[in-house]
């Protein structure tokens, strides 16, 4: 069936998350949780479409929004089928552009919007193949799956011929590790406890509340003032006993010289990782902490913007957990070509989803890593936030500290219709209290 997607809808949604700090840190002390939506309209008969988000904090949602209409006209008209033909060449066709390639290229709003599109095609492709989106990546072949990446800029770390081999490497395990997903899930840990605007008090039962849920693995938000950084871990540290792994996140806040001095701090708590200790731009700076913290791995990504980044980052043995966003990335090409550089590195992926859908989405990218690449679960664990799950049709499954394989088609990111009018901002009830 050819389905032609004939147009391109965008919406500007907003959680007023700021409200209870949900989500706060070092940098972003008041986030609403916002995605730019798109959704592909098709001429499909039974109404088809195609949902991708990509995630910003609030303001600013409105420029994603606009950079999506500009990339509109790059897919309006074209059949489904041209694109999954070639998903490699559909990449460069939408970060290729001519003239909107000099407003990134590959970084910054236009990219966050390439990630809302290229995830709602994703998104149309597996519910056409009526499977979810990572079922439908570990059936492909090593040789389908090396042609949706665009190789440009990283063959001096990955070349396709590597990146075959890898795969193929993999291929007799699949089955295997795909019943083993379906029966126990992907490893976890949560960050909802640990948000910087928590007083001690919710830190503490959200903690005792998260042990009784199951939960092992633990995040804390850092970098505001090192005297309540200690003072907080210390209290997690106490709540959570000396063996659960206890994960910091600084959120750029620090000079890499004050990085390193804090983290000597810091390690008096056992730190797991500390998380965007620096500018997320500082390749070098990166590697010159996790030289100066370790044991102490350094983990950054949410704000890695492209391949290229992750590959330096990878080279110069900067990080020790690779953490690729759904939507930061380029889209599902760009995390393929990322997931396939840190195994080659042998660095584990721990997906970032602090975040509106970022759950939803990033489980099939952690899920299919497995299965398909990585065929390890070595230190690899799937960030988690309890935030904002119920605004969405096919909400993440936990269990017991794992996620649980989705089975409806689709990217999971398709959201219940009464929020494209409660939240949609400005105009929408849940924005009317602050006007
Ligand atoms: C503003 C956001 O909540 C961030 O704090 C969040 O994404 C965080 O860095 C995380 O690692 O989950
Ligand atoms: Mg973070």
């Amino acid at each position: 069936m050819t389905i032609t997607i004939t147009g391109v809808n965008a919406y500007d949604i907003r959680f007023p998350t700021s409200r209870m700090l949900d989500g706060s840190d070092a940098m972003n002390h008041d986030p609403d949780y916002s995605a730019a939506y798109v959704i592909l309209q098709t001429d499909s008969p039974d109404g088809m479409e195609g949902h991708g988000l990509t995630f910003t904090i609030g303001r600013g949602n409105e420029v994603c929004v606009a950079a999506i209409q500009a990339l509109a006209p790059l897919i309006v008209g074209r059949t489904l089928d041209t694109f999954t033909a070639n998903m490699g060449a559909f990449w460069r066709h939408i970060t290729g552009d001519s003239q909107l390639r000099w407003i990134g290229p590959d970084k910054g709003a236009i990219h966050l919007a390439t990630a809302a599109v290229v995830n709602a095609v994703w998104d149309l492709y597996a519910r056409v193949e009526g499977k979810p989106l990572w079922k439908l990546l570990v059936d492909m072949t090593p040789e389908q799956l090396v042609a949706c990446i665009d190789f440009r800029y990283i063959t001096d770390l990955l070349t396709p011929e590597e990146a075959l081999t890898l795969l193929r490497k993999q291929a007799s395990g699949k089955q295997a590790r795909a019943s083993e997903m379906m029966q126990f899930g992907y490893p976890a840990y949560t960050t909802s406890a640990g948000w910087l605007g928590y007083s001690d008090e919710k830190l503490r039962y959200l903690c005792q509340e998260a042990i009784q849920q199951g939960w092992t693995h633990f995040k804390l938000k850092v970098g505001a003032n090192l005297t309540d950084d200690i003072r907080r871990a210390a209290l997690m540290r106490e709540v959570i006993g000396p063996d659960s792994p206890l994960m910091l996140d600084a959120n750029q806040a620090w000079d890499v010289a004050e990085a390193i001095a804090n983290m000597k701090q810091l390690a008096r708590v056992n730190p797991h990782w500390i998380e965007e200790p620096t500018s997320p731009d500082d390749v070098l700076g990166h590697a010159t902490i996790a030289r100066a913290v370790a044991p102490i791995r350094v983990a950054t990504g949410e704000h890695v913007q492209n391949r290229i980044i992750f590959k330096q980052l990878l080279q110069a043995q900067a990080i020790g957990f690779c953490q690729i966003d759904a939507c930061r990335l380029g889209g599902v090409n760009e995390v393929l070509a990322v997931l396939l550089m840190a195994a080659k590195c042998g660095v584990p992926v721990c997906p970032h989803a602090g975040g509106v859908g970022l759950c939803e989405y990033v489980q099939h990218l952690s899920i299919f890593d497995y299965i398909a690449v990585s065929a390890s679960l070595d230190e690899r664990l799937i960030e988690y936030v309890d935030h904002l799950h119920e605004h969405f049709i096919n909400p993440v499954i936990i269990r017991n500290g794992h996620y649980m394989p989705p089975v409806a088609p689709g990217y999971s990111i398709e959201m219940k219709p009464e929020v494209f009018t409660t939240y949609l901002y400005p105009s929408g009830a849940a924005w009317q209290q602050d006007r």
